[in-house]
């Protein structure tokens, strides 16, 4: 880092125009104007590609037609009672495809738990799809080309990345997408000069540029998934508008607010690192500021220059690209008093070429989420203690989409209760709908176990349910539970219920028993699972801190407002190219309007007063070496320390474009 006042005169000659805002005829117009003294040379810095990124989960349970289940087995037959035998062995492609060790990556499933998930087929996600109308998105193909949202978004074209194969769009995009926003760009300044009848010398008058509009935010409650990001994904806020003659200032651009479903946890994409999340209804973030207007000629007027011919451009507005992952569902105003809602800043972002891929994610976020093996009872325990209809049927996975419910108790006492679709052994390893589900219990506060009484080994059923949640996450088998024993009603449910409650027992669990059906034993429960609730809403309420949710805005801030002499020098000893990298300098070259010939001298002045100059010549800096700063490449001239070389440009009034006066 080098902040080295001046000593001398040392000037660079430009030769190439800032490549973002660089026109390619007023480059040509400034090189053919210019006396031979600036010659621009076309120039290709770029970002640097982003790292790759994306999900995991490479196979997909689907389900067969609801026919196929009433083929193969009378409305009476429990889905626990069927084996693999029960097959129609005929169906070549259901064999193929049935789970087994060989070909579906593992142990034939929970053949010794009772219940069999036999009845699906299991492909991997590569090219096996039948693409149902609207089902699937094109821009998940099988091609593992990331998403390319529009030709400015060059920055991850083509890049590989893994994605989510095989799961049907409306699940993909339910809880996940990727948006692009951008903040706007500030307005340019103007130069201008007041003529009026009688007023001689009336002086600089140019206007300066409007601020850019910001990007917002906000938690919409009534929003319950991301799928409204599947048709709009470009959020751009309007550009301040640019300055004009007569000290008019550029109006501010228009902000945009980019609504999202509570519960919403914004990260860079790729890495962990959570920036922000907004959990609570209404809560809003300043995502990134505008960019500030440029100032016009009146504003650099002074004791020494009373005639300044030069404005500048707009600040560019910061982009990101930003990857929505949305995990379920409508977090419901309820969620406003629950305690687990606490919004936090984890970690902050630093946006300095204002570009980046940031990962919304949205979890669930429920009081209580009710767990279990496919066919358990969950869906029905739900629709009985709340208004909730979810679907039930005797087949597992018939909840394919978590469903929510509120439990009132009273008028104050409420809680959301999310029915979760069923987990079977190896979901933490994506099988069935593995991940997709698992990670919907993270944001509940505690969880409800249904066991299907009626399976085989009821005791292993809940084991391995505890254990996949374990090794999905383990802070998820640290959440308190209840153990609700389901189906007491069929009579070899009741049955083993005294050997359950006693094994239970003996581990120092308290299960409660239950028939979702009948209605009974549901009560006590819930209330149970209330009562855990609050004591663990007692527990959190410690952790409770106020925080910025404008941290992102704040930092980005922060970067623009880096000072100009911190700086760093590199030098590619190969092509004799002498980098200088700065955040401060980056941003002085990128509203540095180019079509006035006073942004060149003012820039060789900032050059010479920050130490650039000083600090090349330091490190031996030859004649002819090239020079970048910013997205500016230049000649180095040893020469040109006569500072008769900077006149030469000065009298080049040719080379400026008044603005026309209106
Ligand atoms: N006899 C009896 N049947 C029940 C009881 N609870 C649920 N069932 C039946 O079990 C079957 C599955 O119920 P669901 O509520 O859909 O089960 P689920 O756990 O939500 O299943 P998935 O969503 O597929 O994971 C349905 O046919 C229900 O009628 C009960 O207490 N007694
Ligand atoms: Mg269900």
């Amino acid at each position: 880092m080098a902040s080295i006042s001046i000593s001398c005169l040392s000037p660079i000659q430009v030769v190439s125009g800032p490549k973002t805002r660089n026109d390619p005829k007023r480059s040509k117009n400034l090189s053919k104007k210019s006396n031979g003294k600036i010659k621009f040379r076309s120039s290709s810095i770029k970002a640097p590609p982003q790292p790759l990124s994306g999900g995991e989960a490479t196979t997909y349970t689907r389900l067969p037609p609801k026919e196929d289940f009433s083929a193969g087995f009378s409305a009476e037959v429990k889905l626990a009672d069927c084996d693999v035998a029960k097959f129609d062995l005929e169906d070549e492609t259901k064999i193929e495809n049935f789970i087994s060790g060989e070909g579906g990556g593992g142990e034939p499933l929970d053949g010794n738990l009772g219940f069999s998930y036999g009845q699906f087929d299991i492909f991997e996600g590569k090219g096996e799809f039948e693409r149902g109308e609207d089902e699937y998105d094109s821009e998940y193909e099988d091609s593992g080309i990331n998403i390319n949202f529009d030709d400015e978004s060059n920055y991850y074209e083509g890049e590989l990345d893994v994605k989510e194969k095989g799961v049907p769009a409306v699940m993909r995009c339910f809880d996940r997408a990727k948006i692009y926003v951008k903040a706007g760009d500030g307005g340019n300044g103007v130069v201008a000069f007041r003529r009026e009848k009688y007023v001689p010398l009336g002086g600089p008058s140019g206007g300066d540029g409007g601020r850019g509009g910001n990007v917002y935010v906000e938690v919409d409650e009534s929003m319950n998934s991301l799928l409204p990001f599947r048709n709009s994904v470009h959020f751009r806020a309007g550009r301040g508008s640019h300055g004009q003659g007569r000290m008019q200032n550029g109006a501010k651009g228009q902000d945009v607010v980019v609504k999202v479903a509570p519960g919403t946890v914004i990260r860079e994409s790729g890495k962990e690192e959570v920036l922000l999340e907004l959990l609570f209804p209404g809560q809003r973030a300043l995502l990134l500021p505008g960019g500030r207007g440029g100032r016009g000629n009146a504003s650099f007027k002074s004791g020494t220059n009373k005639v300044p011919r030069i404005a500048e451009n707009g600040e560019e507005g910061p982009e990101i690209l930003v990857q929505v992952r949305c995990r379920e569902n409508s977090i419901l105003s309820y969620l406003c008093d629950t305690d687990m809602c606490v919004p936090k800043v984890l970690t902050k972002i630093g946006v300095n070429k204002l570009v980046r891929w940031l990962e919304l994610e949205l979890k669930l976020v429920a009081d209580i989420g009710i767990v279990g093996a496919p066919n358990a009872g969950k869906s029905t325990l739900l629709s009985v203690i709340s208004a909730a209809q979810p679907a039930i049927a005797n087949y597992p996975f018939t909840t394919l989409l978590p469903n929510l419910g509120v439990v009132s108790f009273d008028y104050d006492s409420t809680m959301v209760v999310a029915d979760l679709p069923g987990l079977l052994e190896g979901a933490h390893q994506g099988f069935g709908l593995g991940h997709e589900f698992l990670r919907h219990t993270e944001r509940c506060s505690a969880l409800v176990h249904v066991i299907d009484g009626s399976g085989e080994q009821p005791e292993l059923e809940f084991d391995a349910v505890r254990l996949e949640l374990e090794l999905f996450n383990p802070e998820l088998s640290e959440k308190p539970y209840i153990v609700a024993y389901n189906k007491m009603d069929l009579p070899e449910a009741y049955a083993k219920w005294p050997l359950f409650k006693e094994r239970l027992q003996a581990r120092g669990i308290e299960p409660f028993c239950m028939s979702a059906v009948q209605r009974e034993g549901t009560h006590e429960v819930i209330s149970a699972a209330y009562q855990l609730l609050q004591k663990n809403k007692e527990a959190k309420r410690e952790f409770q801190d106020p925080v910025n949710l404008n941290h992102v805005a704040d930092m980005v801030n922060k970067q623009r407002s880096a000072s100009i002499n911190d700086f760093e020098i590199s030098h590619d000893s190969g092509s004799n190219t002498w980098h200088v990298v700065g955040a401060g300098l980056q941003r002085f070259v990128q509203m540095t309007n180019w079509r006035y010939v006073d942004s060149e001298r003012r820039f060789q002045h900032v050059l010479e007063a920050c130490g650039v100059n000083k600090s090349l010549m330091k490190l031996g800096v030859k004649e002819g070496d090239t020079v970048i700063v910013g997205e500016m490449e230049m000649v180095w001239h040893d020469s040109a320390e006569n500072p008769g070389a900077l006149k030469a440009n000065k009298g080049s009034e040719d080379s400026i474009k008044w603005p026309q006066w209106k």
